[in-house]
């Protein structure tokens, strides 16, 4: 699967684990370009019903959302797609190439289902993002290639997802610029050092909340060393 027009030769920011319409419509304006909504277990998960309300949100801004799924029954990923409307699939467990290769056959039929609703200026086919989460080496990810977006790496924790820690990001150097999206404890300390690596995407969840919901002047701390506000 090719990248697709929206990606340019810069850093784009995405907020994971929204699960209010509060939050949405706090972030909403702010220069961020993916929203991610978990349906994993997670104590930032949310469903279908909700997630198709911040999706709503978010493309009436000209923002994309991310579903997040672990080890997810394919039939129940397609089902959510088409209800949600989500723009890409974050697969953040430990699903194969033979998983990954099934799931493009299954959404590509979606699409040809529903390609008449084109949303607009976004292209309809939904992309998949696999998580692979590291500590000090890289993966092989070569077989996943074809069927991805991007690999994303995430720091390998306790938990599946939102473990606020960071990895080695020196593995990073080996790879292309813009090819990869960077996730794990980043925070406003480390976001300028972690644009240094040249990620396609920085992927942000926990160090922004406050009593478990995202502040917006922490996002928004983040977005302006992105965006070079
Ligand atoms: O954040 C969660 O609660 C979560 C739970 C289960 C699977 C994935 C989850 N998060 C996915 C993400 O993409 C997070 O942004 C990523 O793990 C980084 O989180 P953090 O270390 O808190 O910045």
């Amino acid at each position: 699967m090719a990248t697709d027009d929206f990606t340019e030769n810069t850093t784009k920011l995405k907020v994971c684990g929204i699960r209010s319409i509060t939050e949405i419509n706090e972030l909403k304006t702010l220069d961020i370009d993916y929203f991610g909504c978990i349906f994993a277990e997670s104590q930032r998960q949310v469903d279908s019903e909700l997630a198709a309300k911040i999706t709503r949100i978010a493309h009436r801004h000209g923002k994309r959302t991310v579903g997040v799924f672990v080890n997810a029954m394919i039939e129940n990923i397609v089902k959510i797609v088409e209800e949600t409307d989500i723009d890409i699939v974050q697969l953040h467990g430990d699903e194969s190439v033979e998983y990954c290769m099934e799931l493009t056959q299954k959404l590509e039929k979606l699409y040809e289902k529903n390609c008449f609703r084109k949303r607009k200026n976004f292209p309809a086919k939904t992309k998949l993002w696999k998580v692979f989460g590291v500590t000090d080496e890289l993966p092989n990810i070569a077989d996943y290639k074809p069927y991805i977006e991007y690999p994303l790496f995430d720091a390998k924790g306790e938990n599946r997802g939102g473990n606020g820690i960071v990895f080695d990001w020196d593995i990073l150097k080996k790879l292309e610029k813009h090819s990869f999206v960077l996730a794990g404890g980043l925070s406003i300390e480390n976001i300028q050092k972690a644009l240094d690596y040249k990620p396609a995407i920085l992927d942000i969840n926990s160090k922004v909340e406050v009593n478990n919901r995202k502040n917006k002047k922490l996002v928004e701390n983040i977005v302006n060393l992105v965006k070079k506000k």
